[in-house]
């Protein structure tokens, strides 16, 4: 049962989060000339978020930043984690992908900056973890922020990550997947996905946006195929949400493309901001429950 309890927790710390923050962490990854799976551009991005967590998670010591190697090529993955307090079995996961291409073949020199797909998700999910770390938040469950490796060659990275976490029957009660958060195409301003995701969670996600961001509007929409990594937790049984940026009709027509640029979102991240929110949200409403 979803239940919404945390306000006093929640509201500061939307209070505390900046568009500006997310929109230096695009740069930042976007400024590799590509972040493809199997390139050093890509293997460059894995270890600079790596660091950049860890650098946020100074001090802490219910915090890990680890990389999870993958065997059949070179990006890894990032997955950092806190530690639950007295209900660290039961996980909740908030991921996003890492690595970028360019649909006209993606080699050491192609440039794909993946402002929008998806270094949007991840400096999503930067700020979200930058916020709970400056608040001092000790969630009761154990919460796992994970940059997926190689989601644009099959979903690849998370596939490897879903399916460890089921063969080692981790108790992963939800996971929220965030790609591409930046690009306002259609009227509403977040649309959740129904395929490939779970009706109860998505529900509660409409829930979290009425309750915290009650002047956004929210629409749904469906991919009709696996079209992010929320569809390799969803294939191991484990209850997935993906809110997305636009309409599937509207989505962005720069990704997979040289011009997938932060100037090409705008020059600005207040679309991101408004999934960050929600997103912490999530991870504190869930983190904040018992067994
Ligand atoms: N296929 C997805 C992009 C994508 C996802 C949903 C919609 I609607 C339109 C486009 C992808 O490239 N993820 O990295
Ligand atoms: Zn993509
Ligand atoms: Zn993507």
């Amino acid at each position: 049962s979803y239940v919404i309890d945390q306000q006093t927790t929640v509201n500061p710390m939307l209070a505390q989060m900046q568009a500006s923050n997310i929109g230096q962490t695009i740069l930042d990854l976007s400024a590799n000339t590509n972040r493809y799976y199997t390139t050093s551009g890509g293997v460059a991005a894995s270890n600079w978020l790596k660091n950049r967590w860890s650098n946020l998670a100074a001090g802490r010591s219910d915090i890990t930043v680890e990389q999870f190697s993958h065997a059949n090529w070179a990006q890894k993955s990032v997955i950092a984690t806190i530690k639950g307090s007295d209900n660290a079995a039961q996980i909740v996961v908030l991921g996003a992908h890492l690595d970028s291409i360019n649909s006209q073949g993606t080699t050491e020199t192609t440039r794909a900056p993946g402002a929008d797909d998806d270094a949007s998700g991840v400096a999503s999910l930067t700020e979200i973890f930058r916020t709970l770390v400056n608040s001092g938040f000790k969630p009761r469950r154990t919460l796992k922020f994970m940059a997926y490796a190689a989601e644009e060659v099959g979903l690849r990275g998370s596939q490897e990550i879903a399916n460890s976490f089921a063969a080692a029957n981790a108790n992963v009660v939800g996971v929220m997947q965030l790609d591409m958060t930046n690009y306002k195409g259609a009227a509403n301003d977040i649309y959740i996905f129904t395929d490939y995701t779970d009706s109860a969670q998505n529900t509660f996600v409409s829930n979290l946006i009425k309750t915290y961001l009650p002047t956004l509007k929210v629409g749904t929409d469906r991919c009709g195929y696996a079209c992010s990594d929320h569809a390799s937790w969803s294939a191991k049984g484990f209850y997935a949400s993906m809110p997305f940026e636009s309409s599937f009709a509207a989505d962005n027509p720069y990704i997979h493309s040289a011009n997938d640029t932060y100037a090409n979102s705008g020059n600005q991240a207040d679309h991101s901001l408004k999934f960050a929110r929600m997103a912490l949200a999530y991870a504190v409403e869930l983190g904040a429950d018992g067994a």
